[in-house]
């Protein structure tokens, strides 16, 4: 297995499965953003292209086949720890399918006004909001020691989100 140093960014998709204004999303079983819900998503695969590991993620974790996805933003996120990322966020509109099972976790439909009362990574309210706007976005975010954020901003338009 090949060490990859400390600090460098893992390239991954998020990929927002949403029918009109509910999300199905993911209390994950395990680190990064254990027990919090986040949308379905993961690494890219070697010589994969964002889009491509989109439309697998999505199949893998959740059996559903889209054949497009729609490119929405980058999310960057960067920490003195382990926690480096660099994600691309996707979005389908899906059919409201009953939850599929997921191997990473439980998947549930959340409305935007029950997201605001579970607990999700800090970053993610501001995404949703960009979807639901139809706005395009460059996060970039950077974290303390112990995981606190400590600045968000839309690259896009230098507009400080937290
Ligand atoms: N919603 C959300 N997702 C995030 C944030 N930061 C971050 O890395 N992610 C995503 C990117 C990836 O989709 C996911 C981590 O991928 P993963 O470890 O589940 O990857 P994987 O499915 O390839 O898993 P594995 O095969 O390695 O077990 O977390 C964030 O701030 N919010």
């Amino acid at each position: 297995m090949s060490t990859i140093p400390l600090g460098i960014k893992t390239a991954a998709t998020i990929c927002v499965l949403k029918n009109e204004d509910d999300f199905l999303l993911l209390k994950r079983l395990k680190e990064p953003n254990k027990d919090l819900y986040t949308p379905i998503g993961g690494k890219l695969d070697p010589f994969e292209t964002p889009q491509a590991g989109a439309i697998r993620e999505t199949l893998e974790e959740t059996g559903i086949k889209v054949r497009t996805m729609e490119f929405c933003g980058i999310l960057t996120e960067t920490s003195p720890t382990k926690y480096n990322w660099i994600s691309y966020v996707y979005l389908a509109e899906i059919d409201k399918v009953s939850p599929p099972h997921c191997n990473e976790g439980t998947l549930e439909w959340l409305s935007l006004g029950q997201i605001l009362d579970i607990p999700t990574p800090k970053t993610d309210w501001f995404i949703y909001k960009f979807l639901v706007n139809k706005e395009k976005f460059i996060l970039d975010a950077e974290y303390d020691e112990n995981l606190e954020i400590k600045w968000l901003v839309n690259e896009l338009t230098g507009e400080s989100l937290i």
